[in-house]
């Protein structure tokens, strides 16, 4: 455990693609944000879910370190940013820990792999997976939480526009599975399938 590091678990998403709210789809009897919380729960000492108020009351946790908010009112639904701002600004810490709700396959040694890479120069610790960066599932440093509230306060939504103006430290990653997201009902539907073909 660490007291510098909290975590963000980023629940507030519309998930048109998916058609209804994919946080509360499940995987092995698991609801996937449940998934995302466990993920973290062995890291730190404490976590929030940033959510919209829509979407607040369905979520349960019992885990005593978790507390369940919503999205800071002028940024409601502004996207991944909005929900990292208001998190950092709740919850004081060093380093944040992010993972969205969408990423059931995911496990705490893709963070324990990403951590050895804080210090001192760096602001943001972002995998790359599957050939891409992976800015939801990452390592933000309180550093740039001004520079996120001037992106938010100028329209500025973007995490790649963020990065572009910190210090970041890029992580290959070998292991892919562990980031699969789901998206779309189509592929939850072809994984479910899967399952039960199996
Ligand atoms: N707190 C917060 N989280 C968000 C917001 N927008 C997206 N997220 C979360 O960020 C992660 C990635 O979201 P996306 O899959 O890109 O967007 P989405 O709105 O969930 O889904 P689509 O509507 O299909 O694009 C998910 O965990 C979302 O719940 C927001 O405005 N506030």
């Amino acid at each position: 455990m660490n007291e510098k590091i909290a975590g963000i678990i980023l629940a507030g998403g519309k998930s048109m693609r998916f058609g209804q709210p994919k946080a509360f789809a499940t995987k092995d009897g698991k609801a996937f944000y449940q998934h995302s919380m466990d993920a973290l729960t062995p890291i730190v000492e404490k976590m929030v879910m940033v959510t919209s108020p829509e979407l607040k009351h369905r979520f349960q946790s019992s885990e005593t370190k978790m507390t369940i908010i919503q999205d800071r009112e002028e940024y409601q639904g502004h996207g991944p940013l909005a929900g990292i701002l208001t998190a950092m600004e709740q919850m004081k810490a060093e380093w944040y820990l992010v993972i969205p709700i969408d990423v059931p396959f995911m496990n705490q040694s893709i963070f324990r792999t990403l951590m050895k890479h804080m210090d001192q120069d760096v602001d943001a610790i972002i995998p790359i997976a599957k050939g891409k960066l992976q800015p939801l599932i990452a390592i933000y440093r309180n550093s740039v939480k001004g520079l996120i509230k001037y992106q938010l306060d100028h329209e500025h939504r973007s995490l790649r526009k963020l990065l572009d103006k910190c210090n970041v430290k890029y992580v290959d990653m070998e292991e892919e599975q562990s980031f699969i997201n789901i998206n779309h009902q189509a592929d939850y539907q072809k994984w479910v399938k899967k399952q039960e073909d199996k």
